[in-house]
């Protein structure tokens, strides 16, 4: 029996660290593009004039926070050798910041020193923008306020007061830029055309990593993350691959080469290998559609159970009254009454916008009328050891 006591096996890995979300790389590869605009949108701050307000969008995990923290560094620094530029940069992270009362408060923090902070209410909206205006004003020089995932901001009032700020004279000395960080593709077009037109002066679309670009992301990680010549050629080239096929998100992609990484020292691997890859991808993957159904009722976890049982036999993609068969039948097994098709097409709707399932809308013009056939766009294997989980050991069977 194991006397499961903890050893470093000191394999593997040089620096494990270097593959978490939180490590930040000296050079910023695979965005020369992107750099090159954002740059150039930066550069009124160097001149020493007003800088631009600045929005940038793309998916998640195409190296947005990445490249405005790369940028912002390289300016702070080259603007220590300007005589006269006084540079200030803030970066707030507006997730879990619902409005533009709580986001100012962040920002007023930030500013002021802990002895002098304020609370997240009893303010009158008026007064909270006052303040914020008289710590920039007290601020002077340049200051560029990064507001990351901008759209979890319901209500745009700061959005429109912040960046006229100057030319509202809300502000006087200082000379103030916002830069607009979002991955909601739609956030820009609901602005409304006030908001859109002062926040968004310049824009710097990112685009997804190819997987060109993913192997670049992937081998400046690998120099520092894993000891010489851990891993086996292919390994990189595969991560790369998945990773442009499933969404060109560098995250996921050095989430796979991490996991890979583990499960090679799990198994007391000498190397990491493509098979390794394979597994690491299939885990993730249940992971993920763990994550998608886990508070889900227990009808549309069987909704996805029936799914996956046409999908064994091979007769999939399948309309909703074909998928009613075999859910009928496990809510007997489970003792539970079927919910209605509508319900159902619900479900499979949610299922699809999780990336578990997809759907073609099938056309069979007046008499035929329309419909959907739907599909796991997830391998079987896995999407079975998500229900496994989540419905115990039959949902394997
Ligand atoms: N070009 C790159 N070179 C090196 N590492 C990168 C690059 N792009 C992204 N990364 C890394 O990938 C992860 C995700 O990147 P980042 O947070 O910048 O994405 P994002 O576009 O801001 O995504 P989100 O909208 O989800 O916040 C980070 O760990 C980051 O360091």
């Amino acid at each position: 029996m194991s006397t499961f006591s903890f050893k470093p096996t000191g394999s593997i890995f040089e620096e494990r660290e270097a593959l978490l979300e939180e490590w930040t790389p000296d050079e910023l590869v695979g965005r020369d593009e992107e750099l090159t605009q954002y740059h150039a949108a930066l550069q009124p701050v160097i001149e020493g004039e007003t800088p631009s307000n600045i929005f940038i969008y793309g998916k998640s995990g195409v190296g947005k926070t990445a490249a405005t923290r790369f940028l912002l560094d390289r300016l702070e620094r080259d603007a220590t050798n300007i005589d006269g530029l006084d540079l200030n940069t803030i970066e707030i992270n507006c997730d879990g910041l619902n409005t533009s009362y709580q986001t100012a408060v962040a920002i007023i923090n930030e500013l002021r020193d802990p002895a002098n902070q304020i609370s997240n209410t009893g303010y009158p909206q008026a007064s909270v923008y006052e303040f914020l205006f008289d710590e920039l004003n007290q601020l002077g020089g340049t200051v560029l306020i990064v507001l990351d995932e901008v759209d979890h901001i319901k209500n745009d009032s700061l959005l429109y007061k912040l960046p006229r700020a100057r030319s509202n004279n809300d502000i006087v000395d200082t000379k103030l830029g916002v830069i607009g960080i979002s991955n909601d593709l739609n956030f820009r077009k609901q602005l409304s055309s006030k908001v859109r037109s002062s926040l968004c002066e310049k824009e710097v679309s990112f685009s997804a990593y190819d997987a060109t670009e993913l192997c670049e992301v992937l081998r400046q990680r690998e120099a520092v993350a894993f000891q010489e010549n851990v891993l086996k050629d292919g390994v990189i080239d595969l991560c790369a691959a998945f990773g442009a096929k499933d969404s060109g998100d560098a995250r996921q992609a050095l989430d796979l080469l991490l996991e890979s990484g583990d499960i090679a020292r799990e198994t007391n691997a000498e190397h990491v290998t493509e098979l390794h890859v394979r597994q690491a991808r299939e885990r993730l993957q249940t992971d993920q559609i763990i994550k998608g159904i886990d508070n889900y009722s227990q009808h549309g976890q069987l909704v996805l159970w029936a799914l996956t049982i046409l999908e064994e036999q091979g007769d999939s993609p399948a309309r909703t009254r074909e998928i009613r068969a075999p859910y009928e039948t496990l809510c007997e097994r489970e003792g539970s009454d079927p919910i209605s098709d509508r319900a159902i097409r619900e479900y499979l709707a949610e299922l699809e916008t999780l990336g578990i399932t997809s759907s073609t809308q099938i056309n069979r013009g007046k008499s035929g009328g329309k419909y959907k056939k739907h599909k796991l766009d997830q391998p079987v294997s896995s999407v079975k050891s998500g229900l496994k989980e989540l419905l115990g050991p039959e949902a394997e069977a």
